[in-house]
């Protein structure tokens, strides 16, 4: 452990950080894409925006070490970010990415679904629900440059984007892995799997909890393109400048017609579905088998 600032913070979570030993390398690809020398970065503690107004794009790079799970603060700030820029017009697109090393996020944040209260699952279901309606529906375009691995939420992060490069690396899984910790993907997810991959690749992935390495997450349509670790940013960039040549209002109605039909069958029926949540995740069993999987985790580490 080391200590920074009076916290006690793990020594590979320093490491991930800021992503010291890249720091330089990506340090050039941000400044080769125009995002390096003189640009005024904002956010807040887990959330740090990088604007590159007059490109009208903005870096959204998740940085809640060690591992990005989304925690309650984490979905807060995210959701406070999307909203700053989705209201502020010299925006027209983000590309979400993580600030550490290996891990884009590690989904949702287990120790908000263990051991707490039905209001506190509740409140936490309710800021995922808002997070994804708000990325899934956002006017702007959302790039999502998958620098690490990205199981469950974090693969539905990524589904919620418009476009997403994935770097080549065998730590770089992604997909829903919900079933082998013993729970359940949300049908808004399982709307969102199938509007990408199909029916049938997504019953698959659903039910057999597949985390895809890059080669079969492009195969299956899980992911749009797979570039080397360095060039995921520079990628993603360009992905976007051929996004921003349409007109923004075309391809937002466009969007509009092709998201929200699905975005509409969590919006109508959130409460019941929060119910359903906080019901599911109450039981003795399914407490048991998150509690299972978090020790395997910790005893990993
Ligand atoms: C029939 C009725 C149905 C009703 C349905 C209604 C609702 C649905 C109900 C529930 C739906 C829930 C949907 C859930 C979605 C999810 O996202 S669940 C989370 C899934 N995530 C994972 O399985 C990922 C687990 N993590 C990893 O695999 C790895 O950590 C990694 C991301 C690949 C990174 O590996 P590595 O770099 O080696 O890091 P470590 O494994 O050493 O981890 C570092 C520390 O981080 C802790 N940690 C990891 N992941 C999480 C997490 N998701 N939440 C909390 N904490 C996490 C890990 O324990 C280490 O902690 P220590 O440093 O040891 O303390």
């Amino acid at each position: 452990m080391a200590l920074m600032a009076g916290l006690r913070v793990p020594a590979r979570a320093l490491l991930r950080s800021g992503c010291w030993l890249r720091g330089a390398a990506l340090a050039g690809a941000e400044a080769a894409a125009g995002l390096g020398a003189g640009v005024r970065r904002f956010g807040s503690q887990r959330v740090l925006v990088e604007p590159d107004p007059a490109a009208g794009v903005a870096v959204v790079k998740l940085k809640s070490p060690p591992v990005n799970s989304l925690s309650l603060e984490l979905l807060t700030e995210l959701v406070i970010s999307l909203e700053k820029l989705d209201n502020d017009k010299t925006f027209r697109g983000i590309v979400l990415t993580s600030d550490l090393c290996g891990v884009f996020s590690a989904g949702l944040d287990l120790t908000e679904l263990c051991g707490r209260s039905p209001a506190h699952y509740a409140e936490y279901w309710r800021a995922l629900q808002e997070l994804w309606l708000r990325l899934y529906l956002s006017g702007l375009v959302s790039v999502a440059a998958v620098n690490g691995a990205s199981p469950a939420g974090g693969c539905l992060l990524c589904l919620s984007c418009d476009y997403r490069v994935l770097a080549d690396s065998p730590s770089c899984v992604i997909g829903p892995n919900e079933t082998r910790l013993g729970i359940v993907a949300p049908f808004w997810f399982k709307d969102c799997m199938v509007n990408t991959v199909g029916h049938r690749a997504a019953e698959q992935a659903l039910q057999l909890g597949t985390l895809f390495p890059p080669a079969e997450a492009l195969r299956v349509g899980l992911v749009d393109q797979v570039v080397p670790e360095d060039q995921v940013q520079s990628t993603a960039l360009a992905a976007m400048a051929r996004w921003l040549a349409i007109p923004d209002h075309a391809r937002q109605l466009t969007k509009s017609m092709m998201r929200k039909p699905t975005a509409d069958r969590l919006a109508k029926h959130r409460e019941a579905d929060v119910q359903s949540f906080v019901s599911f995740v109450s039981r003795d069993s399914i407490q048991k088998a998150l509690q299972t999987y978090l020790e395997k985790l910790k005893q990993k580490g």
